[in-house]
């Protein structure tokens, strides 16, 4: 009987299997959801030009990508895989950028700003506070810029939900086409709709039932009274409400308690980056070795030129140059060629970090400006009306 059990359960594992795989094959391509090491035509590319200039392309055939950096071929970046280094093709310019696979990190970076957005170190942790994972049923308003969207998106996966609303309707028209070019409509569903005048479940055409809620509004308390209705029934629902300022967070926690919402806690997340590299040691000796060069450099030039002046005199005079002038221009010209290797002090031989052969010391500093629009974030969560709580 057992082994009867056994291999029905065997059975109904392959079959579910695989289903699991044909769903995989015709679901749309995410380079959000889906990781590729190739790049194909017209795929989103996110060429990294400097740390705070990161561009979204999409290379076609023959087409170009004209940076300040140089010109980039299309031809070449879909010859090459993510991750890689491709050099400017222009002849008078010896760039590089690295294009980059699409992830909603990189993508807060590059995004273009509709209004201010959520990055990454907030991101990450209201997504762990709200508990959020593959599968998790997400309602967020307002949209903005869909940079924490996308983020939503990545992490609940295909068999999770996103529900996002904005009111502003270009806005809600530019993220619904984003969603859609990024092969995220089967996770996301924009809605265009006032979250705090008419609700969630108005306009949005499903059945809502989440378990987690963000809220980035002016005035999230209006917003709340609305939830009770499209939150889970049968587990704790989270919410974070994303506010710049501490007026804005004592009316959202007075509407929490209104609701009912427990466990009601204020926390600002304040990251900093620190860096660390390594800082070629400078010694006394290379800066006087470089300001004797600089003199030296400095002597040559005007031997020179009072040796070729003296010379266009003693030419209009009939006369031979003065032999103290030349031989001082000969003089400087027969000192040893000045040094070209390395001087830490002033120009010479490209030398990259670490390289053998010089002295190196361990450095770290912290990044002066937070990349991160600073808010407070407000949290709680709701148990489910029955007892049969997760
Ligand atoms: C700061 S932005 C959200 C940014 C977003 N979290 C991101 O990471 O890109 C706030 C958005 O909320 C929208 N909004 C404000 N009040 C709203 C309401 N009552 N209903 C729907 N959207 C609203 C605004 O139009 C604005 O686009």
């Amino acid at each position: 009987m057992t082994e009867q059990i056994k291999a029905t359960e065997a059975v109904e594992q392959t079959v579910e299997k695989k289903e699991e795989e044909q769903e995989e094959k015709t679901q749309e391509r995410s380079p959000f959801l889906d990781f590729s090491t190739s790049i194909q035509d017209n795929d989103l590319v996110l060429a990294w030009l400097t740390r705070d200039n990161t561009k979204p392309i999409r290379p076609t055939a023959n087409g170009a990508f004209h940076t300040r950096f140089g010109s980039f071929q299309h031809n070449h970046i879909l010859a090459s895989k993510y991750g890689s280094q491709i050099p400017s093709s222009s002849a008078t310019q010896t760039g590089y950028i690295h294009v980059l696979h699409p992830s909603p990190e990189l993508w807060s970076l590059s995004l273009p700003h509709r209004t201010q957005i959520v990055y990454t170190p907030d991101a990450s942790y209201i997504a762990q506070r709200l508990r959020i994972r593959p599968g998790t049923k997400v309602i967020e308003a307002g949209t903005g810029s869909a940079s924490f969207t996308h983020a939503l998106a990545r992490t609940v996966g295909r068999k999770g939900r996103v529900w996002t609303f904005e009111f502003h309707e270009p806005r809600y028209q530019m993220a619904a086409q984003e969603i859609a070019e990024h092969g995220l409509s089967s996770v996301v569903k924009p809605t265009h709709g006032d979250v705090c005048k008419n609700g969630f479940a108005h306009s949005c055409g499903e059945t809502l039932d989440a378990s987690a809620v963000f809220l980035d509004l002016p005035a999230p308390w209006e917003a709340i009274p609305h939830l009770k209705t499209v939150v889970a029934k049968s587990k704790i629902t989270r919410i974070c409400c994303f506010s710049p300022c501490m007026e804005q967070v004592h009316r959202t926690i007075e509407a929490l308690q209104k609701d009912q919402w427990l466990d009601i806690e204020m926390v600002e997340v304040s990251c900093k980056r620190w860096e660390a590299h390594k800082e070629m040691v400078r010694k006394p000796e290379d800066a006087i070795e470089r300001l004797r060069d600089i003199k030296r450099k400095r002597t040559a030039g005007l031997n020179k030129r009072n040796a070729r002046v003296e010379a266009e005199r003693a030419a209009a005079a009939g006369r031979e140059p003065d032999a103290e002038v030349t031989a001082a221009a000969a003089g400087s010209e027969s000192v040893a060629p000045l040094p070209t290797d390395y001087n830490p002090w002033g120009k010479g031989k490209r030398i990259h970090e670490g390289d053998e052969g010089y002295e190196w010391k361990n450095v770290s500093k912290v990044e002066a400006e937070l990349k991160t629009h600073t808010s407070y974030l407000t949290f709680a969560y709701l148990p489910p009306p029955m007892q049969d709580a997760e």
